[in-house]
């Protein structure tokens, strides 16, 4: 393995945290940012609209909203990620309830997957990540050096 073949990205104390739930999970996503208000108000929220409406609303947290999921938050998270503005998500999508953004809703965990994000999709797995001991510390991933990659193709097709 070559040195360049991953590039790192380094994260620093305060966290950007994207929060995303669908209808049948909303309830536990505010419950939960509720709990852990004071642990979550030293990290930069965004979320999709309403999630985002509503945590506000409730724990008085500054949660910056993008639009709602079927309208194309999930999109826009997507393109937060992609341009590093996104450390880690927490997207309790709903496992009994089909969603017509479905294609979206893909998207969003596959190109989270590509840039090695972090993502609770039920909230132990949130509890363990407010919990680890990066959420107090710089953290630095080692995502793949795509521009090599492609690189590394197009001389592979000369
Ligand atoms: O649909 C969603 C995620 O796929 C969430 O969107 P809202 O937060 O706007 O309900």
């Amino acid at each position: 393995m070559l040195e360049d073949d991953y590039v790192a990205v380094e994260i620093g104390k305060a966290k950007h945290i994207a929060l995303v739930a669908h209808d049948g999970k909303k309830k536990e996503i505010v419950d939960w940012c509720d709990r852990n208000k004071d642990i979550l108000k030293g990290h930069f929220l965004c979320g999709t609209g309403t999630t985002a409406r509503l945590i506000s609303e409730r724990t008085g947290l500054p949660v910056k909203g993008y639009c709602s999921g079927p309208l194309g938050g999930d999109q826009q998270i997507g393109a937060k990620i992609v341009e590093g503005q996104v450390d880690f998500m927490i997207f309790l999508w709903d496992p009994l309830e089909a969603q017509p953004h479905d294609p979206d809703v893909k998207a969003l965990l596959r190109i989270a997957v590509v840039y090695d994000i972090p993502i609770a999709n039920n909230l132990a797995t949130a509890d363990f990540m407010l919990n680890s001991i990066y959420m107090n510390d710089t953290y630095s991933r080692q995502i793949e050096n795509f521009n090599k990659t492609i690189h590394d193709r197009v001389e592979k097709m000369k």
